[in-house]
Parts: C-alpha cells; sequence; structure tokens
C-alpha cells in the first residue's frame, strides 16, 4: 500500500471538516479528490501532507505511520504539495524562483553561504542545474529569465509543479492546478501530468474541473460535508447515486 488514510477526522470546533476518511491513494496513478464547496477536500490534503495535525485516525506513506510527524519530515519522505494560489517572488526570475525552492532543500547553510564554501557553490550549481531540468519537464525553458511577475497565469501553474518536482518527490498533491485557466491551457495541464505519471511520479489532485478529472483520474474518490461518499473509476463516480445527488446533480459545472 502507498499512501492510506485510516479513520482520518479532523474538526475545527464543532465542525467536522473531514469524518473518518478511508482511503488509499494508487502509486503511479492519477488519484483524484473531488466533491462540494466545503467538503473537506483541502483540510484532506493539509492532513496528509503534514500541514494539519488529524484530530483523530491516521496517515500511513508506505507501511509508515507519517500521522504525526512536521510537514518538513513529511516532504523529506518525497511528498511535494502545490497551493491553490501559489506565491511566487514576483521581483525575480523564474529561474531564481525555482532555484530559492529547491535551495530550501539542500545543506548548505548560511554560514556557507556568506563564506561561499565549496560546499556551497557546488550546491548552487546542483540546485541551478535541477532547477533548469525541472522548468524544461514542465515546458518553460523559454520563460526561464523572465520576471515571474510577469508571466501569465498558466505559466504559474507551470512554475507551481516544477517547485514541486524540484524535491525529487515520490508523490505530487497539487491542489486545483487548473483553476483559473482557460480550457486549452488545461489540457496542456492535464498532459503535463500525464507525464509526470510516466516518470514515475504519483499524483493526487483536488479539482473542480468535472470534464478534465473524468477524463484524466485513474482513481476518484468524493467528499460531502467531510465524509466519503463514493470511490473509483470516473464510470463507477459518474453513475453512482449518492454522488449524483449530493454533487452532480447540483452544479456540475461548479
Ligand atoms: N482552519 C480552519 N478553521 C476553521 N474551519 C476551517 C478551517 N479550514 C477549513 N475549515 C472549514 O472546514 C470545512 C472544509 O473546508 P475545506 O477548505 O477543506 O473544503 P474544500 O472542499 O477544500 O472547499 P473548496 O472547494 O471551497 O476549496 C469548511 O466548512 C471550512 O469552512
Amino acid at each position: 500500500m502507498f499512501i492510506e488514510t485510516k479513520d482520518l477526522t479532523k474538526n475545527f470546533g464543532g465542525l467536522v471538516a473531514v469524518k473518518s476518511v478511508d482511503f488509499s491513494i494508487e502509486e503511479g496513478k492519477i488519484n483524484a479528490i473531488i466533491g462540494p464547496n466545503g467538503a473537506g477536500k483541502s483540510t484532506f490534503f493539509n492532513l496528509v501532507s503534514g500541514s494539519y495535525t488529524p484530530s483523530s485516525g491516521k496517515v500511513i506513506f508506505k507501511g509508515k505511520d507519517i500521522t504525526n510527524l512536521p510537514s518538513h519530515k513529511i516532504a523529506n519522505l518525497g511528498v511535494a504539495r502545490t497551493f491553490q494560489t501559489t506565491n511566487l517572488f514576483e521581483q525575480a526570475t523564474v529561474l531564481d524562483n525555482v532555484i530559492v525552492g529547491h535551495r530550501l532543500r539542500t545543506e548548505s547553510n548560511l554560514l556557507d553561504a556568506i563564506l561561499r564554501t565549496k560546499r556551497y557553490k557546488r550546491e548552487e550549481k546542483k540546485c541551478r542545474d535541477k532547477a533548469m531540468e525541472v522548468l524544461d519537464f514542465v515546458g518553460l525553458t523559454g520563460i526561464t529569465d523572465k520576471l515571474a511577475g510577469s508571466i501569465t497565469q498558466e505559466e504559474k501553474k507551470r512554475v507551481a509543479f516544477a517547485l514541486a518536482l524540484a524535491t525529487e518527490p515520490e508523490v505530487v498533491f497539487l491542489d486545483e492546478p487548473a483553476a483559473g485557466i482557460n480550457p486549452g491551457e488545461t489540457d496542456g495541464l492535464a498532459d503535463l501530468m500525464r507525464k509526470m505519471v510516466k516518470k514515475g511520479i504519483t499524483v493526487c489532485l483536488i479539482e473542480h474541473k468535472m470534464q478534465m478529472i473524468m477524463k484524466l483520474a485513474d482513481k476518484i474518490m468524493v467528499l460531502n460535508y467531510g465524509e466519503k461518499i463514493a470511490e473509483g473509476t470516473s464510470e463507477e463516480i459518474m453513475n453512482n447515486e449518492a454522488v449524483i445527488e449530493a454533487y452532480l446533480g447540483g452544479d456540475a459545472s461548479a
């Protein structure tokens, strides 16, 4: 089993945002979490990636209980995530943004940086090479020297992917990767997710764009009021009565 949640629950005061969710994220697949607004999707992501501590229940990653590990330790195990909005340093280049993101995981310290030790220089080159490699992977080789403040929304989404990929993750959690971009660009990002899977990276995403999810995801979990109401393939989800009632029957384009 790759990633499993067992009876995962998060309460905020009297509100149960995630309620007893058992789910398994399949290795080498595109896993999706859908559900109406406020269903608990982001909270579930935050629990699995260690940003929130669960009220009860467990998160198991490759047989290891990671429930109470801080998020940086979880990241070190090979779990990366993106956020609904990526805050880039707008006055820095795309390349520098990715280098800085990557440096957060390297070993040299401030003293190394001040003294510009051999280790620092070696790591600086390593980070630069890695940044160029991931920017190439996400299709941004042409804009590495542009200021992050001047790039399009879709390019920002790709930079967010590059930042996650620079940490050499085994699994990436993508929070609404296609929000705010047009259908053509959405297809492009879907292709990029497939490419990530081909490279051996497991993908887990939250997305409101139903058409995209139904074409893209190998496995879907549906949350409603914090509870898992269904899981399965696109076809199973589309034909599931509880889902139709809770979600698709309402505003399917939400
Ligand atoms: N830090 C918090 N403190 C209190 N309540 C919270 C907190 N984070 C989320 N909630 C509440 O928990 C519930 C689930 O929210 P969550 O953001 O996980 O849903 P979501 O499915 O990601 O929604 P959306 O699709 O709108 O992003 C909501 O009722 C929300 O108001």
